[in-house]
């Protein structure tokens, strides 16, 4: 299982680790990571003396590391992989990169100080070009230190295990080593054989914007102090016992399987407050997120933002007893409000932020309230059920509403006005946000007519008239809501060029137009439905006439999480899902489509347009 979402990134792509390094390998398939491992050939070489820190010098051989596997796969197989990691381990004393002792009394010397251990890793992003290849690089710092009882005697004592005498900075911190560390400053997995939060963290920068909480940790280039001189490194690190060995493996590799020994298990037995994993903030942050959520719908529900829209400071008790609650409630949700961000609280009580008048009030223009009490009162119950929608693979009206539910608008929910109403204010709610983009995605004037199928209150009609002053524009739905279509259409120029038809778009004839629109429908239904009403569409279609898909597609490059939401939504409520544009391209083809052209609207959606052509 791929925990960490950075990593599913590379899935997808041929990732090679240029290192023969069993414990790093253990740590990032551990993680998920799909990867061939391909030893580097870098003979380990570069002129120490010519680099200004150890740093310099780890991170220009890792490079190298990578370099030379990615160039040799390419000129063997004629494929350059996806991505290469080449990775390089120092140890360091007082700005000296330690080499494994010359004896006991150096031993010694180096057992009694603090250690650093470095890790440098370049991450190579191959194209077929070489000099194309981009480098993201990093190294990540850990500090040892030597229990300050450890007497000579005790030192002494350790030295002749011969433990110390093949091992870069004197011990193995996961063999009897380990007994000497009395806490571990850093990243354990790095001293181990690889840094794999800090690796994490380096993607996450190449795929997702940073997050506040990965810069946290700030970088340490400067507490590595420069280096007067260096011993040859060839014989460093080695877990040296085992020369024939160097031919393949580099010292860094060497250094990890010294150090790293019997790993989890010792790793455990050695554990301080100084080696606890990191916090797990952001899993603590999923976790809460139900909660959060609940509180932005329940202030909602209560109409919080509706009180305290464009009013001087409340306090809780005042707001409590306009919404008829609670006062100890009250001020709980209101301070939980004001830490979304969706009040401010100052010494005079609380008062609506920007997005709360914007938004969340019922009245505002661009209001998402009819959209958080669906949420509250409809989609937050159907997701109790989320683990019988998973292991079911179906939607979950039957359980909520205990009967078959046939079809999801006409039997899903009770047809009262009401529970109508606020459905479509959810949609307009929604609809207005996107409307603009929806309607100015591509160049419609050449169509006179157009008919928004599923219209619902006419959000988007709206702005194609607007946009498109001469179209005619039919929003066809079912009859209860045409019939309350009426409470959302504002009077105004564009009002002449809107109509509206009442039908079954599945049943009924489709009013006749030149550009068809279908927005956020085809999620709604299963594909014989789809096919069933673009078998429509296309009968009402003239050739040159086109259809407007608007729909989230699965595949796109973007923010990821809001699709995927969006798909595991399309599971719990209806009877369809979201597809990829491959998907739609076909469907759109099969029912005589053709020309199809595709642009990508800010949030989750996605416009397609398609001419037909004749059968
Ligand atoms: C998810 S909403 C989308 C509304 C609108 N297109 C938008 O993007 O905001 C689906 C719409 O399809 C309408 N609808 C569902 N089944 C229908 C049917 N059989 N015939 C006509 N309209 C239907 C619903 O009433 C609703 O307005």
């Amino acid at each position: 299982m791929v925990l960490c979402p950075v990593i599913g990134k590379l899935l997808h792509k041929r990732v090679v680790l240029a290192s023969a390094s069993p414990r790093r390998q253990e740590i990032l398939s551990n993680a998920g990571l799909r990867f061939e491992v391909v030893p580097s050939r870098f003979k380990e070489k570069l002129d120490k003396a010519s680099f200004a820190t150890p740093y310099g010098y780890a991170m220009e051989t890792a490079k190298q590391k990578a370099l030379e596997v990615a160039t040799r796969m390419h000129q063997k197989d004629l494929r350059t992989p996806d991505v290469v990691i080449g990775a390089d381990t120092i140890v360091t004393v007082g700005g000296l990169i330690l080499e494994k002792p010359v004896d006991k009394q150096d031993a010694y010397r180096m057992l009694s100080r603090a250690q650093r251990c470095v890790k440098a890793v370049a991450i190579r992003h191959c194209s077929s070009q070489a000099a194309a290849h981009q480098v993201s690089e990093f190294y990540e710092e850990t500090t040892l230190n030597v229990s300050p009882e450890l007497s000579e005697e005790g030192c002494l004592e350790y030295i002749p295990s011969g433990e110390p005498m093949d091992k870069a900075g004197g011990y193995g911190i996961q063999a009897l080593g380990g007994m000497l560390v009395e806490s571990v400053h850093g990243d354990f997995l790095n001293v181990v054989g690889f840094p794999l939060n800090h690796f994490c963290k380096q993607l996450g920068e190449l795929y997702y914007p940073p997050r506040p909480e990965d810069l946290r940790q700030p970088v340490r280039h400067d507490s590595i102090p420069a280096v007067d001189t260096f011993e040859d490194l060839s014989d460093v690190e080695g877990g040296g016992s085992e020369p024939a060995q160097r031919e393949t493996g580099s010292r860094d590799e060497k250094a990890e399987v010294g150090a790293a020994g019997q790993a989890t298990a010792e790793a455990e037995c050695h554990r301080t407050g100084a080696t606890l994993p990191p916090f797990p903030t952001r899993l603590l942050e999923l976790l809460d997120g139900f909660k959060l959520s609940k509180a932005l719908l329940t202030a909602c529900k209560l109409k919080v933002f509706d009180w305290l829209k464009d009013e001087a400071p409340q306090r809780a008790p005042d707001i409590a007893s306009k919404v008829d609650a609670s006062v100890c409630g009250t001020e709980k949700l209101l301070d939980v409000c004001a830490a979304m961000g969706l009040l401010e609280k100052t010494e005079q009580g609380y008062s609506n932020t920007e997005t709360a008048n914007l938004y969340l009030a019922s009245d505002s223009e661009y209001s998402l309230h009819g959209f958080m009490l669906q949420n509250n009162d409809v989609i937050w119950n159907l997701f109790t059920y989320l683990e019988f929608a998973i292991r079911e693979g179906r939607n979950q009206h039957h359980r909520l509403l205990g009967k078959k539910v046939e079809d999801l608008f006409q039997d899903a929910y009770d047809r009262s006005p009401d529970t109508q109403l606020r459905f479509m204010q959810a949609m307009h709610g929604v609809a207005k946000l996107t409307a603009r983009q929806v309607a100015t995605a591509f160049d419609l004037s050449r169509f006179s007519s157009a008919c928004d199928v599923g219209g619902c209150t006419g959000a988007l009609a709206r702005e194609l008239a607007r946009e498109y002053p001469r179209l005619q524009v039919t929003v066809f739905d079912l009859p209860d809501v045409v019939e309350l279509a009426v409470h959302f259409q504002p009077a105004g120029p564009q009002a002449a060029q809107i109509h509206f038809a009442a039908g079954d778009f599945f049943r009924d004839p489709l009013p006749s137009a030149e550009l068809y629109v279908l927005c956020r429908i085809l999620h709604d239904w299963s594909d014989d439905k789809v096919h069933k009403l673009l078998s429509k569409v296309a009968e009402s279609c003239k050739p040159g006439a086109g259809l407007l898909l608007v729909e989230t597609l699965l595949d796109e490059k973007r923010e990821v999480q809001g699709g995927l939401i969006q798909s595991l939504n399309m599971l719990v409520q209806t009877e369809g899902r979201e597809r990829s544009r491959g998907e739609y391209q076909c469907l759109l083809e099969l029912h005589g489509f053709h020309q199809v052209q595709v642009v990508h609207l800010e949030g989750v959606l996605d416009a397609m347009l398609a001419t037909r052509v004749a059968p």
